[in-house]
């Protein structure tokens, strides 16, 4: 390629520093035809008379081949070669020399190249085949069927030199040609022809400082393939190229969309025009002329206000609400305490349990193995994260993949908020709430923990240090401080411990954390060990192999997980509490589709709930009607205290919907204030003084100011010891008095945690609403 490019003929170059060339190319007679060369003959001799008629000294001065070049390059005129011979040739002295000169001027670039293509022809060796010529090029394993032989091209004839003349003579020449042409239309093409033929469509188009074959044979049979492939202009094309495909050819684009047609939207003055698309969309003034009226600053406020109207009725518009049937549900006046009582022996038990501990020390993978050990989870389910996890890279988060089910939460491989699901064994419905490890997300961690009924604290044997100094411990105060009494203790990852199933750390760990859970105040009896590994699936629903390192666990009669779970479930709320004002914390607010737009969740402490109700939101005051509800992702007619349950609703503003609002009925609302009352325990090493805290009240967070110590209690009789305290102490116990931003609905005996800076300093409960 680079060699071609290199050719930069000057007319210098084409000519031939060497005379003999010249000569030596003059030896034509092989390149003639047997017509020619019957012309030749028959007509030298009527030359040679005319010449001598004329008095030209033939003999010694002109040759036959002076005689045959004049009757080539004159097309057999033999009127004009005798004039040309006698007056360029023969006529004068001398007369040879300046044929030559003449023949020198007339040769063209084109004929002095192709005079240099016979001789580099001559030195080249004979046609390779084409794996031959692209044999060291890694690109070109050419398949055996598209292979060919390279014919190298002919060199030109030498009768071009001579090209030229009168018209007549063109046309001449012209007519020699078309008839040559029909004469090799005729002759069946060689293979070797029409394969370079098929590779030169393949291929680029052919350069165009090669000099042209004079045989009407397809041009790019004449060249090495490899001269195709350099940067040339197109070739002249023999026929037309075919157009039948392209017009055979659907176009199947579709039209442009609305942003499309924005982004390629051109303003009168050419310019692309993003803004005409968004007024466009969202409508405009439609002013002509953009200065008039009032200048952009002072209209911003009302193109504010405009923009969100707009903005909102989209919103709701996806939202489906307007879209959605009114239909009004009445409710069946059941009574829901009755029912609940008439089905208790057709009913299983239920029990909803938080699980807790350490950034990565496995609660998702755990809650994943039960799920699927269960079947709750299917495995083709896990097979599907397992393939995804392993295309992110993270196939090891297959499992934790069930709970975790947020995108942020996949691609980052950490839980951010509270996971729920369900599962069933024979006698126990169960609720999974899968809090996040990380300490950023305490607080969900904290809603999550308020709902449930009792804590399975997961620990990596391997990692119990980190875990004591990290949210393990925190967790631990957390679960206690929300009023869980409960906890197992899920010792973890024990396949990869070191040896594998080690029985002495799993002992150790077991002890460690029995001090701790103890002396956060859990009882003894509340606190259970099973050893685990959610990995794997080891006693964690089937107790392990009766052999192997992991043998001990079943001769110790260590319990699974599960067997752990479904025993000491806590008892059912009272028949008062059933019957008792309606209260549900929101912990999630989400839309749905068209049948079920807008549905918030729930743990239900008190009262019963039927599809009909109406329901007020606290502290928003908005009444909606519950048009469905679930429970344990089953439909049912009604839902009652200690159920954690998802209410599909007839669509209000979900503005007034907020995780942490109060949802009550129209006969029972709580309390809205801004100050309480609490009774807290201050948590070891903390103090507490007149401060700013962050205020936790189940799924609610929000900014709350001490305004007041009112008193110190003693710790078992709760009698006061001390009135007005500049501050409270580690360990002690106090009323205090709380001023908030806002106002919130308050329940008295709310469960309360305190904390500041990220470390929680108190928990208790609230003892009076309002001032
Ligand atoms: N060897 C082994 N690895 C485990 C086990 N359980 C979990 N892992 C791995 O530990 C890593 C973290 O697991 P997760 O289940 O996401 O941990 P997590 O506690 O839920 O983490 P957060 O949700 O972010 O708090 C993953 O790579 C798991 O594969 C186990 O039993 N054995």
């Amino acid at each position: 390629m680079q060699r071609v490019k290199n050719l930069d003929y000057d007319s210098d170059d084409l000519y031939s520093d060497d005379e003999n060339d010249y000569d030596n190319d003059n030896d034509q007679t092989e390149t003639y035809s047997a017509e020619d060369k019957h012309n030749f003959s028959t007509l030298t001799p009527v030359v040679r008379a005319e010449l001598e008629e004329a008095d030209v000294n033939v003999s010694e001065e002109i040759s036959d081949k002076d005689i045959h070049d004049s009757l080539w390059f004159y097309y057999w005129d033999v009127e004009k070669c005798v004039a040309y011979l006698k007056n360029g040739k023969g006529g004068k002295k001398g007369g040879g020399e300046k044929v030559k000169e003449v023949k020198t001027k007339t040769k063209s670039k084109f004929e002095l190249a192709a005079e240099r293509s016979a001789v580099i022809a001559d030195s080249i060796p004979p046609p390779l085949s084409a794996a031959e010529w692209f044999r060291d090029i890694p690109w070109t394993n050419v398949p055996l069927y598209m292979t060919g032989e390279l014919v190298l091209a002919e060199p030109a004839p030498k009768k071009l030199k001579l090209l030229g003349g009168s018209s007549k003579l063109a046309k001449l020449a012209e007519e020699r040609r078309r008839k040559a042409a029909a004469a090799a239309a005729q002759a069946p093409p060689s293979t070797a022809d029409s394969t370079l033929s098929a590779l030169d469509r393949l291929s680029k188009p052919k350069d165009a400082n090669h000099i042209e074959p004079s045989t009407p044979k397809p041009e790019p049979k004449r060249y090495p393939i490899r001269k195709k492939r350099e940067p040339t202009p197109p070739p002249r094309e023999t026929t037309p190229p075919p157009v039948a495909h392209e017009e055979e050819t659907l176009d199947l684009r579709a039209p442009p969309t609305a942003f499309g047609r924005a982004l390629s939207m051109t303003t009168p003055h050419g310019s692309g025009c993003m803004s005409m698309a968004l007024t466009d969309i969202l409508g405009s003034d439609n002013n002509d002329d953009p200065f008039k009226g009032p200048s952009p600053d002072d209209t911003a406020e009302k193109s504010a206000s405009t923009l969100e109207k707009k903005t909102e009725a989209l919103k709701l518009e996806s939202s489906g609400a307007p879209a959605a049937p009114q239909v009004k549900i009445k409710s069946k006046g059941l009574d829901v305490p009755a029912l609940w009582t008439a089905s208790e022996g057709n009913r299983k038990k239920s029990a909803a349990f938080v699980v807790i501990g350490h950034v990565d020390h496995g609660k998702s993978t755990l809650m994943g193995r039960l799920l699927l050990d269960t079947g709750a989870v299917a495995q083709r389910d896990i097979d599907r994260y397992k393939k995804q996890a392993t295309e992110m890279g993270k196939a090891s988060f297959a499992l934790a993949w069930v709970m975790d089910t947020g995108s942020e939460e996949r691609e980052r491989g950490v839980t951010v908020d509270i996971a729920q699901h369900h599962f069933s064994t024979e006698k126990v419905d169960f609720t999974i709430l899968d809090a996040p490890g990380h300490r950023d997300f305490v607080p969900n961690m904290i809603g999550g923990a308020a709902m449930a009924d009792l804590a399975v604290l997961v620990v990596d044997a391997n990692q119990l240090e980190s875990g004591l100094k990290g949210q393990t411990r925190e967790h631990i105060l957390l679960a206690r401080a929300v009023g869980l009494k409960r906890i197992i203790v899920a010792v973890n990852k024990l396949d990869s411990a070191s040896p594998p199933w080690n029985k002495e750390l799993f002992d150790s760990v077991s002890a460690v954390m029995a001090r701790f859970l103890e002396s956060a105040g859990f009882s003894e009896d509340d606190i259970a060990m099973v050893p685990c590994s959610g990995l794997n699936g080891e006693n964690v629903v089937k107790p392990p192999p009766a052999s192997g390192a992991s043998a001990w666990v079943a001769q110790g009669q260590h319990r699974t997980l599960l067997d752990e779970l479904s025993t000491n479930i806590p008892p059912p709320p009272s028949i008062e509490t059933m019957k008792g004002p309606v209260r549900l914390q929101i912990a999630d607010v989400f839309r749905g589709g068209i049948t079920n737009p807008l549905s918030i969740a729930g743990r239900l402490s008190s009262g019963s709930l039927q599809t009909g109700d109406t329901i007020i939101i606290q502290p928003s005051g908005e009444k909606a009607t519950i048009k469905s509800i679930e429970v344990n992702n089953h439909a049912k007619d009604w839902t009652i205290a200690s159920q954690i349950c998802t209410l599909h609703i007839s669509p209000i503003d979900p503005i007034h919907l907020r995780t942490g609002d109060l949802l009550t009925t129209p006969t029972s609302q709580a309390d809205i204030t801004q100050s309480f009352t609490a009774r807290l325990t201050i948590l070891d090493s903390q103090s507490l003084l007149p401060q700013s805290v962050d205020l936790h009240l189940g799924r609610q967070h929000l900014s709350a100011t001490i305004t007041q110590l009112l008193a110190i209690h003693d710790v078992r009789t709760g009698e006061i010891i001390k009135r007005k305290p500049r501050v409270v102490k580690s360990g002690q116990c106090a009323t205090v008095r709380f001023a908030l931003n806002e106002s919130i609905p308050l329940l008295k005996g709310m469960r309360v945690v305190l904390r500041s800076g990220g470390v929680t300093l108190a928990s208790g409960f609230v003892e009076k609403v309002g001032i």
